[in-house]
């Protein structure tokens, strides 16, 4: 089957997994759909606990799933994880290798348990590590070894990817090339779906994404699909000796909810462009200058907070 014409090289449907039996059971993923098309960034998005991490592992065919169906290259990643693994490539959130051993060991060791693995030195240059060699993997920093895991789930040359949440802990710049790189493997035709606790990462890098809250899918979509329809935002600061009540009626400037903190005023609104026009037409007849002004539509981080409430606990202006 296809999306827009290209092949569903992932496909989920209904979803579940639940860890324990009986009535200590915990049903971490809640029935979920979704696909994947070759050559495609998707991310799975979420809260702490979402399921991200559930689904992946079910993906990637280390456990079964408790209930529904999953096909990876056509094939059920668990019962014919044969098939599938050498053509897949796997970021574990912990890589976990020995801590003794090089870059370049451990690069070497791994490539002999991977079927047509690239040669070690192309690949670790390819992440940025061509430089750290001769390191040992306990002496790499946090990003490093980010780095590390990365090139070890592409020495197969695989055609899907999972990474679990690829750039914990890298420094923005480590971020940045990590995003180069996903989407240079993208355009070379990779299938590319990670785990994101970056609203950012989400936004800049996938072309569709998911937000998982509590097991369940509770948006899906491009990321322009995901914001659509939700309120945008203005904000700026009130001069000295002027209050909200000062301003239009805001049920009239398109306003659906307003927060005022010190001077600073913070609008929410469908319609940003009115919104913003009725205001600047009220400073200009007031002959006010409004500081800190800013006016942008909906991101994801609104429609994520918007599903998942406020205490998401995500992380947010990473690039900044
Ligand atoms: N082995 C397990 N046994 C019991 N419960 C588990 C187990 N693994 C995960 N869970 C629970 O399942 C839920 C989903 O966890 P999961 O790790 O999939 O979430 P996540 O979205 O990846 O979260 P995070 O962003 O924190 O990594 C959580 O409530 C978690 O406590």
């Amino acid at each position: 089957m296809d999306i827009d014409g290209h092949e569903r090289v992932i496909e989920v449907t209904g979803l579940t997994r639940v860890y324990g039996a009986g009535s200590d059971g915990f049903e971490a993923v809640r029935g979920i759909s979704f696909s994947v098309a070759r050559g495609e960034i998707f991310a799975l998005l979420g809260t702490n606990g979402a399921g991200k991490t559930s689904t992946v592992e079910l993906l990637e065919g280390l456990a079964a799933p408790t209930g529904g169906e999953i096909r990876v290259l056509g094939h059920d990643p668990y019962r014919e994880r044969a098939a599938v693994r050498p053509r897949t490539g796997v970021m574990l959130q912990e890589g976990g290798f020995p801590a003794e051993l090089t870059v370049a060991e451990t690069a070497r060791m791994w490539a002999g348990c991977t079927s047509g693995a690239r040669p070690a030195a192309e690949v670790l240059a390819r992440v940025g590590l061509g430089d750290r060699l001769g390191v040992r993997v306990k002496q790499l920093s946090g990003g490093e070894r980010r780095r590390l895991d990365l090139a070890l789930a592409l020495l197969g040359d695989p055609e899907v990817l999972f990474l679990d949440e690829p750039t914990t802990g890298l420094d923005a710049e480590g971020r940045r090339d990590t995003w180069e790189l996903v989407r240079t493997l993208r355009d070379a035709g990779t299938t590319v779906l990670l785990t994101t606790h970056y609203l950012e990462e989400a936004e800049g890098l996938a072309d569709r994404l998911a937000i998982l809250h509590a097991g369940r899918i509770a948006a899906a979509g491009t990321p322009a699909e995901v914001t659509a329809g939700r309120p945008g935002r203005m904000s700026f600061q009130l001069p000295e000796g002027y209050h909200l009540g000062d301003l239009p009626p805001l049920a009239a400037l398109g306003v659906c909810g307003h927060e005022h903190e010190g001077r600073t005023v913070r609008l929410h609104t469908t319609d940003p462009q009115r919104t913003a026009a009725d205001v600047l037409a009220w400073a200009d007849r007031t002959g006010l200058r409004l500081h800190a002004l800013d006016v942008r539509s909906a991101s994801l981080e609104e429609a994520f907070l918007g599903i998942a409430g406020h205490d998401s606990g995500l992380g947010q202006g990473v690039a900044a």
